[in-house]
C-alpha cells in the first residue's frame, strides 16, 4: 500500500512505483473556485484554491478517510474524484485510467452525503432498489438485494416503511444500503453521519465499517471528527488549507503525528 501527500510527513513513494496501479490514484490535484465577486475587472483571476496539489491513492477494498476543519478543502476533494469539480490541474484515475472527460453518472462511482437525500415519494425497499432498476436488474433478483441489504445495514424487513418515518439513524442507513447496491466501485461519502448525534454516531460509524468490508467495497470517507475517522477507515488523511498533511493507518497517527498541525488537530498536544 502506498499514500502520497504534497504536505510534511507523506508516507510512502514520490513515484508510486510500489503500486499497482489497481483503485483510485489521486496525483497532484489542484481545485480553485472564483472568489465571491468584487471588483468585476478583477474577477477573472480571483480564485480561492481549495485542493493544493493533493496526492492520495485509495486501494480496492480499502476505506481512506479524509479528515480536517471545516474549509480545509475535504469536500472539494471527494466532488472533485466524483467529477462534480473540474480539476485545475493533476489527474485522477481508476486502475490506471484517467478519468477527465468521463461523466459523473458514467464513473461507476457511489455517492451518499450528510442528510441521505432519500426519495421522500418512494418506500424504503425502492429507494434502495433505485439503482438496480437503472441497471435494469430483474424484478426478483432486485427484491433479493434489496432485502439482503437491508439486512446488512440492521433494517431487515423494512421495504415497505415510507422514509418519512425513519428516524436520523435509520435514514443513513437506507441512504448507504441505497448507495451499495449498484456495487460501486468506488463509494464516496461526505460527512455520512453528522448529523446524528454523537452516540448514534459513534455506534453508526462502527456498523460502516462492517458494512463496507463486508461488501469488500473501497471507500473513501469524508468527516471532520477524528474518532469517527480512526473508528471507519483503514487510513486517515489529514487536511489542512487544501493541503494533505499526513496519510497514515489510525495506530500510526495517534502515535507518530508528522507535524505538530496533525498534532494539534488530534488533539494529541
Ligand atoms: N462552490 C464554491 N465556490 C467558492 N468557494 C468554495 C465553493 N465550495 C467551497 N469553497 C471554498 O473552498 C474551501 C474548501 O471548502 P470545502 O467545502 O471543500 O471544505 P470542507 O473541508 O469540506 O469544509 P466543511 O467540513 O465545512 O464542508 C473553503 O474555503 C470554501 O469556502
Amino acid at each position: 500500500m502506498v499514500s502520497l501527500n504534497s504536505g510534511t510527513g507523506s508516507t510512502g513513494t514520490a513515484t508510486g512505483a510500489a503500486r499497482d496501479g489497481a483503485g483510485l490514484a489521486v496525483r497532484d490535484v489542484v481545485v480553485r473556485y472564483a472568489k465571491a465577486p468584487g471588483r468585476p475587472w478583477r474577477r477573472a483571476r480571483a480564485t480561492t484554491t481549495a485542493v493544493d496539489h493533493v496526492w492520495i491513492d485509495v486501494d480496492q477494498g480499502e476505506i481512506v478517510a479524509l479528515l480536517g476543519p471545516s474549509g480545509c478543502g475535504k469536500s472539494s476533494l471527494l466532488r472533485a474524484v466524483a467529477g462534480l469539480e473540474p480539476l485545475a490541474g493533476g489527474t485522477v484515475t481508476w486502475d490506471d485510467a484517467d478519468l477527465a472527460g468521463v461523466p459523473v453518472h458514467r464513473r461507476q462511482f457511489g455517492l451518499m452525503f450528510q442528510d441521505g437525500q432519500l426519495f421522500p415519494h418512494r418506500d424504503v425497499g425502492r429507494n434502495v432498489a433505485y439503482g438496480l432498476e437503472a441497471q435494469h436488474v430483474p424484478g426478483p433478483a432486485r427484491s433479493e438485494r434489496v432485502a439482503g441489504l437491508l439486512d446488512l445495514v440492521g433494517l431487515t424487513g423494512y421495504e415497505r416503511r415510507r422514509v418519512t418515518t425513519l428516524s436520523g439513524g435509520e435514514r443513513q442507513r437506507v441512504a448507504l444500503a441505497r448507495a451499495l447496491a449498484p456495487s460501486p466501485r468506488l463509494l464516496l461519502l461526505d460527512e455520512p453521519l453528522s448529523a446524528l448525534d454523537r452516540r448514534l454516531r459513534e455506534r453508526l460509524a462502527g456498523d460502516v465499517r462492517r458494512v463496507l468490508k463486508e461488501t469488500g467495497t473501497t471507500a473513501l470517507f469524508v468527516t471532520h471528527d477524528h474518532e469517527e475517522a480512526f473508528a471507519v477507515a483503514d487510513r486517515v488523511g489529514v487536511m489542512s488549507g487544501g493541503r494533505l498533511l499526513q496519510v497514515a493507518p489510525p495506530d500510526e497517527l495517534r502515535e507518530k503525528p508528522a507535524s505538530r498541525e496533525v498534532a494539534e488537530f488530534l488533539g494529541l498536544t
